[in-house]
């Protein structure tokens, strides 16, 4: 049904706006030669590094249809499939390469096909429906889908993958419990088959599920292989009626193929080794059996020999390994692939048209939508952030109340309440470390599946949290207790003190954005912004004469406030305050800020996306 709507699409020509698909058929992928190396440091602190080779040279061909990489833990499944699919640290491969109908696909394999990763990573806060509308919206291209055909395709793929009773449940957060793991994994499928794949790449699919929501995913992917489209998925240790629905199955150990062929012919070529499944052993099991050496050959030929003599094998050689490179299975492969090579021509790319699917203002109007409505569904830290405000605004206003303009209490009280406010702009800002590390994983993975612009996230982020988390409280604390304190009762008067509370909330802001853009846990977000928080309230001359401190370094230990005025206090600090004097600070706050947000920014597109 979904395919019905989808036969017909054709990649729109405009470069921008263009997302090109394989066309069904699926297409077929082949690997040649794949050695992936990854570097590990020998200890914590240790200057040493050790190399490890997770794919070690290995070749194949993937046609449309069911294709399981199967294979103990560790083995290198997910390793082989994210090599494949484009998502592995390109720095890691250090040969071979990856064809996709012959040709090497140049732009980002990443935005022309589909991956569903292990853990569903999707909005809680919003509903199935809405999920799958956000992809709808933000993969399809406007000039080839109107709003109508968007919703057409929201509908078929929620008819399509059973998610018709749960189309408005939310998907569930922490605090609110929503759809099932099951549908949770349907959800997460739908929201890639909304761009119609022809190639379709899953991590793991079934592993959380339990036997009969695990058959129904894959009866679901099988359904979609038979329409033609090339599924690649790992999978772990399947029960039988799902290893039945694999077409090939890649069977892997330690970063090698062990065998790569049709799933109905494995248990012969196993035979053929000496290996014997028992009449009702599923043969996942046994083929995990086989590759951990838990079983070994129990008829004796030439081969089975092979396999359980490994003193004529290359230290660290996998005698299955071996055997199988020997095997008329993989000759055939080889023959295949050196056919493929002769015919390729290395000139011929395919995706060079990859793109965003949505013009920018279009990306920042949704983005920013679900980021407002996420707030407005999960309005915890909002009114715990509104809360603090008015609490702490009145607790002021009550210790400084109509604070009294004789000396020396006029002077000290008035120093006592800015510091408790600024301190109070500064702190009460923390919340916003939390901004880029709750949604990391979310924001690295619709990022690098093509959703949205990196910069169209910080935007909409900043936008959204900024006017109901950081300004709008502001000045609710800040109204508050200068009219208890009873300052000066003057509009311009309160109108730079707003001014002067927002930049310095704002600057506070944004450098909790910049640490929690750059620290990769709460944690050490937490130990992060202390540090210059706590510098600046020290250095900020309420606690300290920065003048008596930067020549000698000893702290102030006369009361300044006791026969001084106001003015002869700011003369004694150093502190100009000339017009100028004051916008001075106006503008180093915002310099602070502007400077914080670029480096966030830049941060956000550093972040390693890579696995
Ligand atoms: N980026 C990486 N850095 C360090 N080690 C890695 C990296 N990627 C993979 N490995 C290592 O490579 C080996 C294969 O990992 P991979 O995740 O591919 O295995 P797997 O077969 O999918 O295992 P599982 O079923 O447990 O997910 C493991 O030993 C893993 O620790």
């Amino acid at each position: 049904m979904l395919d019905e709507v989808l036969v017909n699409e054709q990649p729109s020509t405009d470069t921008e706006e263009t997302m090109p698909c394989f066309q069904t058929p699926g297409p077929t992928v082949t690997f040649h030669n794949l050695r992936y190396r990854i570097k590990e440091r020998l200890g914590m602190f240790s200057r040493q590094w050790v190399e490890k080779d997770i794919l070690r040279d290995v070749s194949g061909i993937l046609n449309p249809g069911m294709n399981a990489i199967m294979g103990p833990t560790g083995s290198g499944k997910t390793s082989l499939l994210d090599v494949i699919a484009g998502r592995k640290d390109p720095k890691g491969l250090k040969s071979g390469q990856v064809l996709v109908d012959n040709t090497i696909v140049t732009s980002d394999l990443r935005l022309c096909s589909a991956y569903v990763v292990q853990n569903d990573i999707l909005m809680g806060t919003l509903t199935v429906r809405e999920n799958l509308a956000f992809s709808a919206n933000l993969r399809l291209s406007r000039k080839e889908y109107s709003s109508a055909d968007k919703q057409m395709r929201v509908d078929s793929v929620i008819q399509e993958l059973g998610l018709k009773d749960c189309a408005d449940t939310k998907i569930g957060t922490m605090f609110l419990r929503g759809v099932s793991g099951g549908e949770k994994k349907r959800c997460s499928i739908g929201m890639e088959l909304i761009t119609s794949p022809s190639l379709l790449f899953l991590d793991e699919p079934t592993t959380g599920l339990d036997a009969n929501t695990a058959n129904s995913i894959m009866e679901l992917l099988q359904k979609l292989s038979k329409k033609g489209k090339t599924v690649i998925f790992s999978i772990h240790q399947p029960r039988y009626s799902i290893f039945s629905q694999f077409d090939h199955l890649t069977l892997m150990n330690k970063g090698e193929i062990i065998y790569a062929g049709a799933a109905t012919k494995a248990i012969t070529y196993f035979e053929e080794l000496g290996y014997k499944c028992e009449p009702f052993n599923n043969p996942a099991d046994f083929f995990l059996d086989v590759t951990n050496g838990t079983v070994l050959p129990q008829i004796h030929n030439n081969k089975s020999e092979m396999c359980s003599n490994s003193d004529e094998m290359v230290e660290n050689e996998n005698p299955l390994a071996v055997i199988y490179r020997k095997s008329p299975h993989f000759l055939n492969v080889k023959d295949r692939l050196t056919q493929i090579s002769d015919g390729f021509d290395p000139e011929v790319t395919k995706g060079d048209r990859v793109g965003y699917a949505t013009p920018f203002y279009y990306q920042l109007m949704l983005v920013s939508g679900r980021t407002v409505r996420n707030i407005l569904r999960n309005p915890q830290t909002s009114y715990a952030q509104l809360f603090l405000n008015i609490f702490f605004g009145i607790l002021v206003g009550l210790i400084y109340y109509q604070i009294p303009h004789t000396l020396p209490e006029a002077l000290q009280n008035r120093t006592g309440a800015f510091f408790f406010l600024v301190i109070n702009m500064v702190f009460g800002n923390l919340s916003a470390v939390e901004l880029f590390i709750s949604e990391r994983v979310l924001f690295i993975h619709e990022n690098s599946s093509g959703f949205y612009r990196t910069s169209v996230y910080f935007l909409s982020k900043v936008f959204a949290d900024l006017i109901p988390n950081r300004i709008l409280p502001v000045f609710i604390f800040s109204a508050i207790p200068y009219f208890m304190m009873g300052l000066k009762p003057d509009v311009e008067a309160f109108f730079l003190y707003c001014v002067t509370m927002s930049m310095v909330s704002l600057s506070a802001v944004s450098l909790a954005f910049l640490i929690s853009a750059s620290a990769g846990s709460f944690a050490m977000a937490n130990i992060l912004i202390a540090l210059p928080y706590v510098v600046m309230m020290v250095f900020g001359g309420f606690l300290v004469n920065l003048n008596s401190m930067l020549s000698g370094m000893s702290w102030l230990n006369s009361n300044p406030t006791k026969l001084m005025t106001g003015d002869m206090y700011l003369d004694h600090q150093e502190i100009d305050y000339s017009t100028w004097g004051f916008w001075q600070n106006q503008v180093a706050l915002t310099g602070i800020m502007c400077v914080c947000l670029i480096l966030t920014y830049v941060q956000l597109r550093r972040i390693n996306r890579w696995k």
